[in-house]
């Protein structure tokens, strides 16, 4: 894959020099504003029937804080494959990747995310490892559900949502455990044009105080 045609705004590449370089090295080398950085990424599906399908090829990229960046390029050019290495989802057979933690992952296809019964549960899930008090969960996930302009639908069942309205909720769950990263997977399945200008404001809605008083950005990756 050729990385550069498929990122926009890119404020700088790193070179690649080096396929093997150590993640503590990344870690110590990289800027208190740089929240990814993959280099020399290599991926290969391996098939049985047929030959090893080979999707990255030497990909590197740095993406500072408090941006939004898109992954652009042709069906089956490795964006999602990408996206999921820079999510955890698969180990890339060689090269070395750092993610700033917390970091969430919206699906291509929110069915595959949105697991529990009512949209407030299902955001107000992965607030359930942090141990918080009830009343905090509630305003976290009224914010976020806010933010994504589903006020309404908190006791809604997901079974009866549009595939669009999944995918907020997905983004409510992720906007909810204030993450650092968020990784959107063909964030324009669903959404039509009006919605998805209006996810991308409530993800700046949401994050814009968090960037003020803890002094980091969040930057944003979707696929095209
Ligand atoms: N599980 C798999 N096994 C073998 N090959 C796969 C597998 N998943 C994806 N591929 C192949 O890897 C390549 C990259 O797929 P990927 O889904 O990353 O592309 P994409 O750029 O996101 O495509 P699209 O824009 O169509 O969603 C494609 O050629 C695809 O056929």
């Amino acid at each position: 894959m050729n990385l550069p045609s498929l990122i926009r705004f890119p404020e700088r590449l790193l070179a690649p020099r080096c396929s093997t370089l150590p993640t503590n090295t990344i870690r110590s080398n990289s800027v208190e504003n740089v929240a990814i950085v993959g280099r020399n990424l290599n991926f290969s599906f391996t098939a049985r029937q047929t030959n090893d399908v080979r999707v990255l090829r030497d990909c590197s990229l740095r993406i500072p804080s408090g941006q939004f960046w898109m992954l652009l390029g042709p069906n089956g050019c490795g964006k999602s494959t990408l996206l999921k290495i820079l999510a955890g989802l698969l180990a890339p057979t060689s090269g070395t990747v750092y993610v700033n933690e917390p970091k969430s992952f919206v699906f291509q296809n929110p069915d595959h995310q949105v697991v529990m019964p009512t949209v407030d549960a299902d955001v107000a899930f992965g607030l359930g490892k942090f141990n918080l008090p009830n009343d905090e969960v509630r305003s976290k996930v009224q914010r976020a559900l806010h933010a994504v302009g589903l006020s309404d639908y908190m006791k809604r069942s997901v079974q009866t949502l549009s595939g669009g309205q999944k995918q907020r909720v997905a983004i409510a769950g992720a906007l909810a455990e204030a993450c650092k990263v968020l990784l959107l997977d063909e964030l324009t399945t669903f959404l039509d044009e009006t919605d998805q200008v209006g996810v991308i404001k409530a993800v700046r809605t949401l994050w814009t105080p968090l960037q003020m008083s803890q002094h980091y950005g969040s930057p944003i990756v979707w696929k095209n």
